[in-house]
């Protein structure tokens, strides 16, 4: 029976998708990890831990080395709130060009008699502009990024993306609408509004800055739902109060930003939608499932993508450094204890390799190639599966 802990609300239809050799169980000793927003850079891993599905997007909540040396696997569910994310952009971008929030506050305590006059009167105030024409740079142009880009087109706005790192099938995604900028700046120069739908990591932190706010024309509208401190909050501030920029749209709020009518706030909710929890839920639980008893390896963020039918009675699975010779030392070990190797597949991501081997017929006991697998220097994890 695996062991599947959770630290967030999962919804009930991802615990459905689970069979009956998984149990939820907030157990410290657990085989895999089904979470939300949790911040885990805290935490020892128990060793027992072989996989962490982030349900969702963004994966800065995962310290992904601490990871890989206990030998875990670490993966999202890829697209799984998109929708729900350009959804609430696209609620942004109306709600920043017709000055929404502020016009709703204003009509909330418009009370009394007089009110039509007074209405009709104060409305100027609240004056907007349209989309259409307006230009629209996305930063990130993935699974959200490539769905607000396409929504804002198809609003009849002038789309530029901007994702040195694009993968193809995000590319075939994109519509071909959007114009595609070759470096930050060339994004943002023309751009009325920006929004960012990046991975917060080392690069991303802070890219929205000093530089690339003073790239930006006058009176630009900058929204940041991918994670707080992609844009650098006090450089916005100081755009915000010369002039330079209009608004600031945010999912994530922090002390320095609150009460300010240029500033609009929303609680973390880019992915709150039931269909986006269940989406995630329900593919997270199916990753926990794929990963644990095939050992297939389908958008990681830390192993590479390694996939082969399961059609042998045994796989051994080994999640190791990407050295020299470690295909050389296990293939030996293997060897040494007479197991042969019906097929094997090996493949590397950065600095980690994973290795599956199929094989007919164990001559050892099970735990003695394991161990012997794992006392191999630079080996994270090795596991024995049984179809
Ligand atoms: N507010 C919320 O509740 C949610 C926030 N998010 C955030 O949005 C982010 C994006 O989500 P997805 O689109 O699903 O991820 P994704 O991985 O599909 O797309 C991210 C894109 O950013 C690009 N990228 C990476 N570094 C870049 C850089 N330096 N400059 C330009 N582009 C760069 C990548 O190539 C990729 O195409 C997540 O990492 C997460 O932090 C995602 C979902 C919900
Ligand atoms: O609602 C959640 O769990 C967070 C969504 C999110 O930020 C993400 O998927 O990256």
């Amino acid at each position: 029976m695996y062991q599947v802990k959770t630290y967030n609300a999962i919804v009930q239809a991802g615990f459905d998708r689970f069979t009956d050799q998984y149990q939820i169980n907030q157990t410290d000793d657990a085989d895999a990890y089904l979470i939300r927003s949790v911040d885990l850079h805290q935490q020892v891993f128990p060793k027992n831990l072989k996989v962490i599905v982030r349900a969702g997007a963004g994966f800065n909540n995962v310290p992904l080395d601490k990871a890989t040396a206990n030998g875990t696997a670490v993966f999202t569910t890829p697209g799984s709130n998109a929708n729900a994310v350009k959804e609430l952009m696209m609620a942004m971008l109306v709600a920043a060009s017709r000055n929404l929030f502020a016009a709703a506050d204003y009509a909330a305590h418009n009370s009394g008699a007089d009110i039509s006059k007074r209405t009709e009167r104060d409305k100027t105030k609240f004056n907007g502009t349209e989309l259409l024409g307006k230009q629209l740079a996305v930063i990130g142009v993935g699974h959200v990024g490539s769905l607000v880009a396409n929504a804002a087109s198809q609003l009849g706005m002038q789309v530029i993306g901007y994702d040195p790192y694009l993968s193809s099938d995000a590319a075939w995604r994109i519509s071909t609408k959007i114009k595609r900028a070759k470096t930050l700046n060339a994004a943002l120069k023309n751009a009325d509004y920006v929004t960012v739908h990046v991975p917060k990591n080392e690069e991303t932190t802070g890219m929205i800055g000093a530089k690339a706010l003073s790239a930006m024309k006058d009176g630009v509208t900058v929204f940041n739902f991918a994670r707080g401190g992609i844009v650098n909050n006090t450089e916005m501030l100081k755009a915000l109060d010369s002039g330079h920029a209009k608004g600031y749209f945010t999912d994530f709020g922090s002390d320095e930003i609150l009460n300010r009518q240029d500033v609009v706030i929303t609680p973390h909710i880019g992915g709150s939608t039931g269909e986006a929890e269940t989406n995630g839920a329900v593919q997270g639980a199916e990753t926990i499932m794929d990963f644990l008893e095939t050992g297939n390896v389908l958008n990681s963020v830390n192993l590479p993508n390694l996939s082969a039918p399961f059609n042998t009675p045994y796989r051994i699975t080994v999640m190791h450094q990407n050295i020299p010779n470690m295909v050389g030392q296990i293939a030996t070990a293997l060897a040494d204890a007479n197991i042969n190797i019906e097929n094997m597949s090996n493949a590397a991501k950065d600095k980690v390799a994973y290795t599956i081997i199929d094989v007919q017929h164990l001559q050892k006991h099970d735990g003695e190639i394991i161990d012997c697998l794992s006392h191999i220097d630079a080996v994270y994890r090795a596991r024995l599966l049984r179809k």
